[in-house]
């Protein structure tokens, strides 16, 4: 199971304006948490606050629960598969190891190719893949770096409803005891994954991090259970209200 992490930052200003406001965040070891809220209110800020896309301000506080340091710990995915055009699936799955010079785990890539559906295809260059593809190979070269942590920026948006359905049962099982925080606009897609939802309301000194009550059942959810249709339409008003 993946150590917790812990989060203590200082107001983050922007450009001139107080993006999140000064907050304390707990994430449970070995659990996902999903981070919605309106447009521009600081989701990604904060995903790359703690991706170290970001420089930490001063008094910042980012710190796992086994003591060890967070750097060389996590693993990122976004929207874009940003999959290497000229290089084939596994050689793209492959591309972490490549590029710290090290020797890939053949096998483990295509271990990992299979699991997300992909076996035969590990010969393919991304433009011979549908997006639905592409998005499964940015998943498994995600995981083939095999991080506790695992930071995810709207990860299946780019794709269909019953593709990002499919997607979200297999990254379920995938992600199994990391510590993931994951930002998506889809109430759905937090319901099913998530053991703890935030949503970051806009205010006044910078977007604050509220809770929101979970569904009783653990992940990954069944879409139809009554218990998530109530909570969605609760998480759809709160965002509604929020933006
Ligand atoms: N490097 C930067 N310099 C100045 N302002 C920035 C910078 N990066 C982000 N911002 C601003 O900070 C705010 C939060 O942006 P962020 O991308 O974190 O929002 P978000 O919640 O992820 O939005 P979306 O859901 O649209 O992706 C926005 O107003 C954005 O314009």
């Amino acid at each position: 199971m993946a150590p917790g992490l812990g989060v203590s930052l200082p107001e983050i200003r922007l450009g001139g304006r107080a993006v999140l406001s000064a907050a304390t965040l707990d994430f449970a070891g070995g659990k996902v948490t999903a981070l919605l809220g309106p447009s521009g209110v600081g989701k990604s800020t904060l995903l790359r606050l703690l991706a170290g896309l970001l420089p930490l301000p001063a008094g910042a506080r980012v710190a796992p629960a086994d003591g060890a340091p967070l750097a060389g710990r996590v693993a990122w995915m976004g929207q874009q598969d940003l999959l290497l055009p000229w290089l084939t699936l596994l050689d793209n799955v492959c591309l972490g190891a490549r590029l710290r010079g090290e020797r890939p785990d053949q096998p483990r890539a295509r271990a990992l190719i299979a699991a997300v559906g992909l076996e035969g295809r590990e010969g393919a260059r991304p433009a011979e893949l549908s997006g639905g593809m592409r998005q499964r190979a940015a998943l498994a070269r995600t995981l083939m770096e095999d991080r506790p942590f695992v930071l995810m920026d709207e990860p299946f948006s780019a794709v269909d409803a019953p593709t990002r359905h499919r997607l979200q049962s297999l990254a379920a099982g995938l992600l199994h005891g990391r510590t993931v925080l994951l930002v998506t606009h889809d109430p759905l897609e937090a319901l099913r994954l998530a053991h703890r939802i935030l949503v970051l309301r806009p205010g006044p000194r910078g977007a604050v991090p509220e809770d929101l009550p979970m569904p009783p059942a653990p992940p990954l959810r069944a879409a139809h259970d009554p218990a998530v249709l109530a909570a969605q339409a609760a998480l759809l008003e709160r965002l509604a209200e929020a933006a």
